[in-house]
C-alpha cells in the first residue's frame, strides 16, 4: 500500500516534494535520481533550485536518469525533454551535465539507443524515482496495453497522449508519433518512488491506480507492487481519497 500524502495548499505540494528529494541528496550526496518531465514536477524543480541557491543542497555528485524522450526530435528542440530538464533544473543547479542522462531521441538506431540506456541503468540503482501520471494511467511513456515491456523501448504514443502534450508544440501535428521510454521494470527497480499528481482531471485515474486492480491497462497500478511508494496529491487530485 502506497503512502498517500494529500496537501491542502498548492504551494505546499511543491515544497513537500522538494523536501523529499533534497533530504535524500543531503544525506546521500551521490544519490541517483530518476527524473520526470511534464507540468507536474516543474514546481518541485523550482523549489530545488531555491534550496540549492540557499546553499542547503549540492547536486555536484548526483547522477540522474530521465524517464523518456520523444523520438526524432532534435535534442535542442524547445519541446524536447532534454531542453525541458536543462531549462527547468539542470542549468540552475551545480549538477555535472555529464552525469545527467536523457534517452537520445535523435539516435539513428533507436533500438540500439534503448539497449544502451538499459546498460547504463543496469550499472546504477535509482535511489529515488520521480513520476507523474498520464490521464490514461501511463508512467513515463508506458501506455496502457495488453502487456508491458519491462525494459527501455520505443513506444508509439496514443492519440490522447499526443493531444495532452500538444500544448508544448505549435500544433498536434508536430508532436512526435513515437518516444523512447524507460520500461516499468526499470521504474520498479528504484529504491523509492515519488508519484506526483495534481489537478481535478487526475483524481479518477490516480484513485484507480492506487486502489483499483493491478493491470497493464493502467500502468501506474503496477506501483502497488512496489514496497516504497509515496503518492503526493494536491487537494483536487486527492478528491476521492478520504
Ligand atoms: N511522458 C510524460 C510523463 O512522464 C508525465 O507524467 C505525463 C503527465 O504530464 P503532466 O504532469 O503535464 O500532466 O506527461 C508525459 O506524458
Amino acid at each position: 500500500m502506497a503512502n498517500v500524502i494529500k496537501v491542502t495548499h498548492e504551494e505546499d505540494f511543491h515544497k513537500v516534494a522538494a523536501h523529499i528529494v533534497a533530504s535524500l541528496v543531503q544525506t546521500s550526496p551521490r544519490a541517483v535520481l530518476g527524473l520526470a518531465t511534464g507540468g507536474t514536477p516543474v514546481g518541485l524543480y523550482r523549489e530545488l533550485i531555491q534550496i540549492h541557491k540557499q546553499g542547503l543542497v549540492s547536486f555536484a555528485k548526483v547522477k540522474s536518469y530521465n524517464l523518456d524522450e520523444y523520438a526524432g526530435l532534435p535534442t535542442d528542440h524547445p519541446a524536447s525533454y532534454r531542453t525541458f530538464m536543462n531549462e527547468h533544473l539542470f542549468n540552475h543547479i551545480d549538477i555535472n551535465l555529464e552525469n545527467t542522462h536523457v534517452p537520445d531521441g535523435q539516435a539513428t538506431d533507436l533500438d540500439a539507443e534503448c539497449r544502451l540506456y538499459d546498460e547504463m541503468l543496469s550499472e546504477a540503482v535509482i535511489d529515488l524515482q520521480v513520476l507523474g501520471i498520464g490521464h490514461n494511467g501511463h508512467i513515463g511513456f508506458n501506455e496502457p496495453d495488453d502487456s508491458l515491456n519491462p525494459a527501455t523501448h520505443v513506444v508509439t504514443l496514443l492519440e490522447q497522449t499526443r493531444e495532452a502534450n500538444s500544448r508544448y508544440f505549435d500544433s498536434i501535428d508536430e508532436v512526435p508519433a513515437q518516444a523512447i521510454t524507460m520500461g516499468v521494470g526499470s521504474i520498479m527497480k528504484a529504491r523509492q518512488i515519488l508519484l506526483l499528481v495534481r489537478g481535478a482531471d487526475k483524481a479518477e485515474i490516480i484513485h484507480r491506480a492506487v486502489t483499483g486492480p493491478i493491470t497493464t491497462q493502467c500502468p501506474a497500478s503496477l506501483l502497488q507492487l512496489h514496497s516504497n511508494v509515496t503518492v503526493l496529491l494536491d487537494a483536487e487530485a486527492g478528491r476521492l481519497f478520504q
